[in-house]
């Protein structure tokens, strides 16, 4: 699923009238009407419900929603909340439709009339301003939004909720807070920033009828499990270790040996072939107890030999020391083998960032916020405003592949195609998760030719698995990394027993 700034919203539905002839107003009759049944799930025959319609073409779906609840038999009271003269266009032709159908609606002349109106309803639908939002809010919709806010109704929105800037950039903004919001065509960028997200409440998309074949695409979209079925690589019934990856984890130390330990297991719990470690010789018999299918490499005072391995991931529980700096320092500049930079190697590469875009084999970092902004420059703030952005900048400069983790992951590749993991949930907010990932990360990458798909199917994996363990068993407070990676044999088994019956459905 796509997905889009305003502006490639704007672009898609002159494109839906250049090539297919669909005019704004058929596009603003179907909006509504999807929206309309996509919204009835959430309603009942008795609720009594208010539909607030702003001045653009969010205002606009707003009459073909009412016009569509009340043909149904449902109690909607309309509220055009700004003055007649500020219905034009699309809306305007709609509002006639409303009204030649013999629906009546009221004005907003006092915010006392409408407080009256909400105070009576159980669900109010906002159909105020969406894409067209710029800024912070004028009156009256400032006012408006506050009484919604603080009403004991279903809020339900249009699209967007009202305030809510589509694209990144704009933190401070008063909004609508929905309880639920049913997306027009594709989800904008603000559903997955974290300082804007919660106004969205739970949230679908619903599609308008647009000439899908004929959209620019923008090289940005959200990836699913139904993505990752369709990509993920079979297990061939005669391959052998070989086939599936030889891979090398560098990293661990006296303190910190689990974090390899986790990531090794992952690696092979997410079908790598074969996994060897290179760790401090001291770390070496807290580890092996924990992963007794991996071997052990010569670490400690040298830069371990990555020749021969197909994939490295390098940096988790390893420290800081200056040494290990040099040593990333190497791998990125000598190795010819791809290599993912977690945790401390990400600490370590600040120093060695413009060897990077001499590398001619893929590179992947796996940077949480802070990581990323300590990479950058940036403060965290800063990133978390604007991820999108920041990630391609950076993925583009250096030629790497740029996994910014977090509640909505955003994978960026060098040549700038984005895609977005929303699966996982709170209980992974804890230490070890990210090992856990890096290994998943590792066992894709030798696995997968399309290195974009790697990375958004291990993300994906990832993330669900974690969903599943909280849906049955675990809960989001006891959830550990390592439930994680046993986790893992009932994601795959999920997979595998879709893909099965989808197989026997077949002739
Ligand atoms: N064919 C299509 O395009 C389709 C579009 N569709 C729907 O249209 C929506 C986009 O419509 P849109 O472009 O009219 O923008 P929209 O969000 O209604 O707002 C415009 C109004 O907002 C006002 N305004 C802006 N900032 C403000 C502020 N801070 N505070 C107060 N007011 C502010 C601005 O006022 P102005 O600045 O011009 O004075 C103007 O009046 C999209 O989200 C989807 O729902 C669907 O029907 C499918 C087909
Ligand atoms: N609230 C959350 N919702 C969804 N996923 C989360 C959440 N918090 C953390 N994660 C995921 O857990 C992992 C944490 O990685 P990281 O911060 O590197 O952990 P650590 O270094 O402690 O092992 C990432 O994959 C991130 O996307
Ligand atoms: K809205």
């Amino acid at each position: 699923m796509d997905i889009v700034t305003a502006q490639e919203m704007y672009e898609r539905d002159q494109t839906a009238l250049e090539v297919a002839g669909l005019e704004g107003k058929w596009l603003m009759e179907n909006a509504g009407r999807a929206v309309t049944y996509d919204l009835l799930a959430h309603i009942h025959k008795e609720h009594r419900i208010v539909v607030l319609i702003g001045a653009g073409n969010n205002g606009g779906d707003g009459f073909v929603i009412a016009r569509t609840l009340l043909n149904l038999g449902y109690d909607v009271e309309a509220w055009q909340v700004v003055p007649d003269a500020k219905i034009t266009g699309d809306a305007e032709a709609h509002k006639r439709i409303f009204q030649a159908s013999g629906h009546p609606y009221r004005r907003l002349k006092s915010l006392e009339d409408l407080n009256t109106s909400l105070c009576r309803a159980d669900v109010c639908i906002d159909a105020m301003l969406g894409i067209g939002v710029k800024g912070r809010l004028r009156e009256p919709y400032a006012d408006i939004v506050r009484l919604c806010n603080e009403k004991a109704v279903m809020r339900l929105a249009v699209d967007l909720p009202t305030g809510v800037p589509a694209d990144e950039g704009e933190k401070d903004f008063e909004a609508f807070e929905a309880h639920y919001t049913s997306i027009i065509e594709a989800p904008k960028l603000s559903l997955f920033l974290q300082h804007a997200q919660p106004f969205y409440g739970k949230w679908s998309v619903v599609e308008i009828g647009l000439p899908v074949k004929q959209l620019p695409d923008h090289r940005r979209r959200l990836w699913e499990i139904a993505d990752v079925k369709k990509t993920l690589t079979n297990r061939d019934a005669y391959s052998h270790k070989g086939s599936h990856g030889k891979g090398l984890v560098i990293g661990g130390s006296r303190q910190m040996p689990g974090s390899v330990a986790m990531t090794a297991r992952a690696a092979l719990r997410s079908g790598a072939g074969l996994i060897a470690i290179s760790t401090d010789p001291g770390a070496i018999s807290s580890i092996s107890p924990f992963i007794q299918e991996a071997t052990f490499v010569e670490g400690g005072g040298q830069v371990p030999d990555v020749s021969g391995y197909d994939g490295v991931a390098v940096g988790m529980g390893m420290g800081r020391e200056s040494l290990r700096g040099e040593w990333i320092e190497r791998l990125v500049c000598e190795s010819k083998t791809p290599l993912l930079i977690d945790a401390d190697g990400l600490y370590l590469l600040k120093n060695s960032l413009d060897a990077l875009k001499q590398r001619e084999i893929p590179t992947v970092l796996t940077p949480h916020p802070g990581e990323f902004a300590h990479l950058t420059g940036l403060s965290i703030g800063e990133i978390l405003q604007s991820p999108f952005s920041h990630s391609k900048d950076f993925a583009e400069r250096y030629g790497v592949y740029l996994v910014l983790k977090g509640p909505s992951t955003i994978i960026t590749g060098p040549d700038g195609e984005q895609r977005v993991d929303v699966s996982g949930n709170s209980g992974l907010a804890k230490g070890g998760s990210g090992d856990v990932l890096s290994g998943i990360l590792l066992s894709m990458m030798m696995q997968t030719d399309c290195l974009m798909d790697a990375l958004s199917n291990g993300c994906v994996l990832h993330g669900f698995t974690a969903d599943l363990l909280v849906q049955d068993g675990h809960s989001k407070v006891d959830l550990l990394a390592s439930d994680v990676i046993e986790g893992l044999s009932r994601t795959f088994r999920t997979l595998s027993s879709s893909s099965i019956s989808l197989r026997s459905l077949c002739p």
